[in-house]
């Protein structure tokens, strides 16, 4: 808040001359610049305000006057009613969503080259036209447009607002001093409710006098983008409309048409952009778009960080942000995999597994068991083999099927490629095909009518009888994707069916993994079971089942998926949850962190968006996938044909250059050669080192957490190796709310004022791809980080760590899969006592790293 108000407080060089202009001619000194400009907007927004109030109005009276036309009770009348209680809701529903920060935005503009005014009431020239500037670099300017997060037009449809996506507000993201186009000042304007408290300007074309109703422009502040990334963090991320950046404009505004790739370093802004460009298609083309955008986050952490940006920008559950492991209904991950079994879990080899899994499950060991006269002889046995015998009576006579026939019947319904449970009613008839030839009916008549009447008797007689159908629900059971992953389980099954493409080890470790599941499939999931389960569900089918019919609801026929109301009983959020639940496929998918997305994840992601057009987000370096060559095959599958467009975006919006430049260092081990994006602030606080022994980690840990809350006003991660995250939660225990603890895994796409990262080294040695974990771990403070080191570290004497000194070793040779990590080749765990403190003699690692850059 502090550097917001210092922002705000600061007038620079080009205000000072304004100022300077303005005290010449005997006006306000630089205090009241400031005052007069906010109250200028002030003016604006009351005005905005007042015209707000009378749509409200508008509104409730339509609201009301539908409720009298509902008593008339006639079909059409009706029918006008819930027209009308619709677009009044959507109206009342949009104006309070947007009353809070209503307003941000200003530009002023010189003449444009035409003079024709867009359906926003704006002028739509994006060039100045040919004397729009004097030869003595003066000019008037000719247009002002305010930005808001939706657009309002006054009573003779001159633009109060501009809604932040139209066109006409793209030169406020746009116009940068190389390319201004038409602006002048680019005001950002910070309010609360209907007050202003501050404005902040961008001057685009500082060479010239420009003049507003004869006095000059004056320009406060620093700078918007400055003002936004001084703020303190919460658990929940902001907005970013009020400062998009000119690259970041580019890949929102882009066409939704075919495949957007976005790639851009920690802190670039991919995550805001993805989700403000979900804003911006709804905006586009809201009948196509509404209800019909996914986005696919990492962690159900990003998912609760993120998830309130929507609805700030006036899109409440239009969107479903879902977390990669909870995009199957009914199936919520909690767990995480070891690396090694991540990364059999997740190969695109798994698709043979499944494929030969989803077949073999039909046939269960065990004793085998007959069914005979109605009734399983089961004899103690709970849990019964498949039956190796079919016996039934027909046409008076016993029929039999032995193992062999079964055998050949079931070969040869697998032999076709349909799903498992849907071939049930061909393996039925091929039953009843065998028994007939077995009953010898078959030849009795040779008129075609009478043989088909006796078929279907015999039939008849067949499938009536409880024995048959007691054989067929034992022999081809409903397999349930949950039900075949607990047959997994079972180390010599899966050993079958993972016949020379998995090795022994990964099929021990595999069917332990999924033991976890329990013997019902019921225990807790990992992330990587979820797309286990729905290439199964792919595999296996659901049976046809009579549907159950949903009730009409008149919305939906006057409008399809069009805007939500709130004065129904569905609340827009639980309408949302029922949209997402009855949608297997989406019209716009968005992925972020897309680089972590490991085949099997692309091909269940693939599967909701067959028809859909792409936003993909990511960075390579940040991968937690160590086959990135493998999960781009697979994606190009799930994404087809269709065009790709590809953006960079350079710019790290969250990092201060401190921090950014210890983070390239283990980038430049991880991927030796990859550009860092360049910081766009500086704090002048370096980051902090500690070495602690083992036994102290817990205390220095702790006060450090304390001492970082002290110190900023925000939130503070601590980021532990993954198999630390409960002894650290503990460890923080009664420090608050603000501070949080971490496994390396979880820490992805999120960011906190302060991070304390705990003993790179393990986070590092926690995966194959442990450098690229530790570099999203360094990358997520916005103002301070300190790196507290164990022994195994091999800290120096100023207590940096061997990984994160500028002249760090080779790369630790990268684990192999399921292999033991590196850890030995590089040192031992230190004695166990921290070898330094501060001269006061308290745990302050301050002194240490201050120490260190002295
Ligand atoms: N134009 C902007 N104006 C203000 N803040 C911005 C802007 N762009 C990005 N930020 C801020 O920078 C931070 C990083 O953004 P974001 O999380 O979207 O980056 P990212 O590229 O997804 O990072 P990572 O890859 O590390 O997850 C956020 O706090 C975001 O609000």
């Amino acid at each position: 808040m502090a550097a917001q108000e210092a922002a705000v407080d600061a007038v620079d060089q080009s205000a000072g001359d304004a100022v300077q202009e303005d005290s010449a001619r005997g006006s306000a000194p630089e205090d009241s610049v400031r005052d007069r400009e906010i109250a200028v907007e002030q003016e604006h927004l009351d005005r905005v305000y007042r015209r707000l109030e009378e749509k409200i109005d508008e509104a409730e009276f339509l609201m009301k006057d539908a409720a009298k036309l509902g008593q008339v009770g006639t079909p059409g009348a009706l029918a006008e009613r819930d027209a009308q209680v619709f677009r009044a809701g959507v109206h009342l529903s949009r104006l309070n969503n947007e009353f809070e920060d209503f307003l941000f935005g200003r530009i002023d503009l010189l003449l444009g080259k035409d003079g024709e005014r867009g359906p926003d009431g704006a002028f739509t020239s994006v060039e100045p036209a040919d004397d729009a500037v004097r030869p003595d670099s003066t000019a008037d300017i000719a247009e002002t447009l305010h930005i808001g997060r939706i657009g309002v037009l006054d009573t003779d449809y001159a633009p109060l607002v501009i809604d932040w996506r139209a066109p006409a507000a793209a030169p406020f993201y746009r116009s940068t001093p190389v390319a201004p186009g038409r602006v002048v000042r680019r005001r950002v304007i910070r309010s609360k409710g209907r007050r202003v408290l501050g404005v902040e300007d961008d001057l685009m074309r500082p060479e010239l006098t420009a003049r507003l109703d004869g006095s000059v422009l004056p320009v406060i502040g620093d700078g918007a983008l400055m003002a936004a990334l001084g703020q303190a963090r919460s658990h929940t991320m902001r907005d970013i409309v009020a400062s998009i950046q000119a690259e970041q404009d580019m890949v929102i505004r882009a066409p939704a048409a075919s495949v957007t790739y976005v790639e851009g370093g920690p802190g670039t802004g991919k995550t805001a952009v993805a989700l403000h460009r979900a804003a911006y298609l709804l905006y586009q083309d809201r009948r196509r778009y509404a209800g019909g955008i996914l986005i696919v986050s990492p962690t159900p952490l990003l998912v609760a960080y993120t998830e309130g940006v929507l609805p700030s920008l006036g899109e409440e559950g239009q969107v479903a942000i879902r977390a990669v492991g909870h995009l199957v209904d009914g199936a919520e991950a909690t767990a995480y995999d070891e690396p090694a079994v991540a990364r059999i879990k997740g190969s695109a080899r798994m698709l043979k597994v499944l494929r030969n899994a989803s077949r073999g499950a039909l046939e269960r060991p065990g004793p085998t068991v007959t069914v005979l006269d109605g009734q399983l002889a089961l004899g103690d046995e709970e849990t019964p083999g498949t039956p190796e015998r079919l016996r039934v009576v027909a046409f008076g006579r016993r029929l039999e099927l032995e193992a062999d026939d079964l055998r050949r019947i079931r070969n040869n319904v697998l032999g076709g490629t349909a799903p498992v449970n849907l071939l049930r009613p061909r393996a039925r008839r091929l039953l009843l095909d065998a028994l007939w030839s077995r009953s010898g009916a078959a030849g009795r008549h040779t008129d075609q009518e009478l043989a088909a009447e006796l078929r279907s008797s015999f039939d008849e007689d067949v499938t009536g009888e409880d024995s048959f159908r007691l054989f067929l629900d034992e022999w081809w059971p409903e397999l349930t994707p949950r039900g075949v992953l607990a047959a997994m389980a079972d180390e010599r099954r899966l050993g079958r069916w993972a016949r020379r493409i998995l090795n022994p080890g990964e099929i021990r470790r595999l069917a332990r993994s999924l033991r976890r599941a329990g013997e019902d499939g019921r225990g807790p999931l990992s992330v990587h079971d979820v797309a286990l389960l729905d290439e199964l569900q792919t595999l296996l089918g659901a049976p046809a089942r009579p549907k159950k019919k949903r009730e009409l609801d008149p919305l939906d026929q006057l409008t399809g998926l069009e805007e939500l109301m709130p004065q129904r009983e569905e609340t827009q959020r639980e309408r949302a949850e029922r949209l997402a639940a009855e949608r297997t496929e989406y019209a716009h998918v968005i992925v972020d962190e897309a680089q972590d997305l490991t085949p099997m994840q692309w091909r269940m992601v693939g599967r909701r968006g067959r028809h859909a057009t792409w936003t993909i987000v990511g960075d390579p370096a940040q991968s937690s996938w160590p086959e990135p060559q493998e999960a781009a095959e697979i994606r190009d599958e799930a994404l087809g044909t269709r065009p790709r467009r590809r953006f960079q975006l350079t710019v790290n919006y969250r990092n201060p250059a401190e921090i950014a430049e210890l983070a390239a260092r283990v980038l430049a081990l991880a991927m030796p050669g990859m550009e860092s994006p360049a910081a766009v602030r500086s704090t002048g606080i370096v980051p902090r080192f500690a070495a602690v022994g083992d036994a102290e980690l817990a205390d220095v840990v702790r006060e450090e957490a304390r001492r970082l809350l002290e110190r900023v006003d925000g939130t503070v991660g601590v980021v532990v190796a993954m198999h630390r995250r409960e002894e650290a939660a503990r460890w923080l225990a009664g420090l608050g709310e603000r501070v949080v603890a971490l496994g390396s895994l979880e820490a992805k796409g999120l960011e906190y004022d302060a991070t304390v990262v705990v003993s790179p080294a393990e986070i590092a040695d926690n995966s194959a791809v442990g450098l690229r974990v530790l570099y999203v771990a360094l990358t997520r403070a916005t103002q301070e980080l300190t790196v507290i080191s164990g022994g195994r570290d091999e800290p120096d004497a100023e207590g940096v760590p061997r990984l994160l000194r500028p002249d760090a070793a080779e790369p630790p040779r990268e684990q192999e899969a399921g292999g033991q990590p590196p850890r030995q080749a590089r040192g031992r765990r230190s004695g166990g006592r921290r070898r330094e403190r501060s001269p006061s003699g308290d745990r302050n690692p301050q002194t240490r790293s201050e120490q260190a850059r002295e």
